[in-house]
């Protein structure tokens, strides 16, 4: 005989009982939790001696499977419209990937009447089916787009932390800051929490597709592996882990690495084929949903487009990083933060060559260099990512790989907190016009957390050979040996290759053959001393040498409302007017259009105004007026190709030149 029960006569404790019974049924992934089934026996008989002492021989009937309940009276009286499409059927949750436990949402006790009570599954059934398994959580990290779902009180009360990264799910991958945002934050938190081990759970509508992405996204920063072998670790936890092809596509190609043929995207699982069907078989959107709709693959590399120097590369990071990062600059480079706690970007700039500081070249080892004319970064590697560093001291996250040196030439070992300071060129081939973006490494502040800046020039340049560019062109081209033999380096977003310097007896050469060849812009000379230590900021013994009409100073220009026009510099980071000064814009635009920018301008002397030659995107603050004294002096002292050339011929043949230039060539044809 079945007799069905009124969940709403038993007392508060029984129906919670009745709850987890039927929930146990109906979920194939409860059913495995025997810790729950004992827990589930020892209710029954608890609740059958009630039944007994109240005098009543109800028996009652759990339904064996959850397809028979739902044909019950109670179950149609649910209104299933208010819950995620899919929902109900959707295993609750899976097993743990390393910290993570990845899930569908819980749905707060709002939606209890919308839920036979088999199937509910909100926080504090989580927090009890984690604590009998033996876990504590310690953080839930919520990738819904609505907060409607539950409530985070319960969660707070435990001592649990919610983060939300609303993620919009079915129209696309998570965006790559939201990665960014999650991998921060679990690092975080496994970091803080140190020796307890507290578990993350992680989820987003179904706690398979989003929910995959950023597990996947993490496994991939943490260690050492494969998109392949993320993927699977993940869809072993979590069956059938991730479905879209979308997000499968867009991991494989923000890890640049070429999908295996033998990995097939697996099929829409039942539990969400038939719920996303309405009575006419078309497909339902849910309103937060990782159903199977097309999504945008967000791609690191270029489509097509024209490139330029002001293009934004890379992605957002958290601030809080940002601040991390900022602050190991610092150390690394022996700076004070200072009243302003370190936001100034403390990349060693050089000064103007003037007839003053020309004599430096005298009197000490100087080697040059093409001033390459792109945008100038500092490079930060760690496990997790590189990250570009902006003269605005702002950190974006660019995906690359930088083995470190081994014996054996391919390792495991990744760079660590190595800090680089170059320029980022566009290359055009002269042929093709096809465009390369690359990355040109002129000097290496820190080496696996080790800061070398007080070591001298040359010792550096050779470290950004040997510890960075070598063992990145040997695992590339024994990629099929390596750790990873699916991964591209030609798919990263830019090439990477060391500055060369050249002796100051091939300056002419440097300047009349080799400048002229370049497939990028270079807009004069860089001296560089060979065994100065890195010095940040302004640097005055590292000399720039400008073609004369690019000399140029970087204003602050803005209109006011009567229409005069003002040109600002900085004094000590405040901003001051440079009185009598005018400038003139050649493209025939309304100079209110540049009201507000940074403009760079270079000085007509014969007509006695500026000119402006570009807005400066990279910048948000103008020259300092020193700077600008300096390019005055160096724009009066007109040092040209040829007066430069010659004093430079004198100077080879001073005896510390000539001696060292002469050592230098032997061992050169003795390797
Ligand atoms: N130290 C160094 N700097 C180089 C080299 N090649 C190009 N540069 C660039 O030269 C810049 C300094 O020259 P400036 O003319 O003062 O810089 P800029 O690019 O005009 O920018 P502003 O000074 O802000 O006007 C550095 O910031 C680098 O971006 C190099 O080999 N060594």
């Amino acid at each position: 005989m079945i007799v069905e029960m009124d969940l709403n006569a038993l007392p508060e404790e029984e129906e919670e009982t009745y709850d987890r019974h039927v929930h146990e049924y109906a979920s194939p992934v409860d059913r495995a939790e025997s810790a729950l089934d004992i827990a589930n026996r020892e209710r029954d008989e608890r609740r059958k001696r009630l039944k007994r002492e109240r005098g009543e021989e109800r028996v009652i009937n759990i339904p064996q499977r959850a397809d028979q309940f739902y044909h019950t009276k109670h179950f149609k009286s649910y209104d299933k419209s208010k819950l995620p499409s899919g929902w109900l059927d959707c295993p609750s949750s899976g097993q743990e990937v390393e910290c993570f436990i990845p899930s569908k949402v819980p749905l707060g006790e709002a939606f209890n009447e919308c839920i036979p009570p088999g199937k509910r599954y909100s926080f504090k059934q989580v927090i009890h089916q984690q604590r009998v398994l033996g876990r504590k959580l310690g953080l839930v990290i919520d990738l819904t787009n609505t907060s409607r779902y539950y409530s985070t009180s319960d969660l707070k009360k435990e001592g649990i932390k919610h983060v939300k990264i609303a993620c919009v799910g079915r129209d696309a991958v998570p965006s790559n800051a939201q990665v960014n945002e999650f991998v921060y934050e679990v690092s975080q938190f496994l970091y803080r929490q140190k020796q307890t081990k507290r578990h993350i759970f992680v989820h987003c509508t179904h706690g398979h597709n989003r929910t995959g992405y950023m597990i996947v996204h993490y496994l991939m920063r943490s260690s050492s592996m494969s998109v392949t072998q993320a993927i699977k670790i993940f869809s072993d936890a979590r069956p059938p882990g991730i479905y879209k092809p979308e997000y499968i596509e867009a991991l494989y190609t923000f890890y640049h690495e070429k999908r295996p043929e033998m990995v097939i995207c697996p099929p829409t699982p039942e539990w969400k084929r038939s719920s996303d069907l309405d009575l006419n078989g078309e497909a339902m959107p849910d309103e937060d949903d990782d159903g199977n709709l097309s999504a945008p693959i967000l791609d690191n590399h270029e489509n097509g487009t024209q490139m330029t120097n002001d293009d934004v590369l890379g992605d957002d990071i958290p601030r809080d990083q940002v601040d991390g990062f900022r602050h190991f600059c610092y150390q690394t480079l022996k700076l004070n933060a200072g009243p302003r706690g370190g936001k100034q970007f403390p990349g060693s700039h050089p000064v103007s060559l003037n007839r003053e500081n020309l004599q430096l070249l005298r009197q000490r080892y100087y080697y040059a260099t093409w001033k390459a004319d792109g945008t100038r970064y500092m490079m930060l590697i760690t496990v997790d990512g590189c990250y570009l560093i902006d003269r605005n001291f702002n950190f974006r996250r660019v995906q690359m790989r930088f083995p470190c040196r081994t014996t054996d030439g391919l390792g495991e070992k990744v760079h660590h907190y190595t800090l680089l300071d170059g320029e980022m060129i566009i290359d055009t081939m002269p042929d093709s016009q096809k465009q390369e973006r690359r990355y040109l490494i002129y000097d290496l502040m820190a080496i696996n957390q080790v800061s070398v800046v007080e070591r001298p020039f040359h010792e550096r340049w050779k470290m950004i050979e040997k510890e960075v560019i070598e063992p990145r062109n040997f695992e590339r081209h024994n990629i099929y040996q390596s750790r990873n033999p699916y991964y591209r380096y030609d798919l990263e977003p830019f090439r990477v290759r060391r500055k060369d310097f050249w002796l100051l007896s091939t300056v002419t050469k440097l300047l009349k053959e080799f400048i002229p060849r370049l497939s990028h812009d270079a807009d004069g000379l860089i001296f560089q001393g060979w065994d100065d230590p890195y010095v940040p900021r302004t640097h005055e013994g590292l000399l720039k040498w400008k073609y004369p009409e690019m000399n140029s100073v970087d204003f602050l220009f803005e209109v006011d409302k009567d229409d005069h026009e003002h040109m600002f510099l900085h004094k000590r980071g405040e901003k001051t007017l440079l009185e009598g000064n005018k400038v003139v814009f050649e493209d025939g635009l309304d100079s209110s259009a540049y009201s507000g920018k940074i403009i760079e301008c270079s000085w007509d002397s014969d007509e006695h105004v500026w000119r402006c030659m570009r807005t400066r995107v990279d910048k948000n603050t103008p020259n300092e007026f020193n700077t600008y004294l300096k390019v005055m002096r160096s724009i009066k002292d007109n040092i040209t190709e040829d007066v430069l050339l010659g004093e430079i011929n004198e100077i080879i043949r001073l005896p510390m030149y000539a001696d060292r230039i002469k050592s230098e060539l032997n061992s050169a044809r003795r390797r």
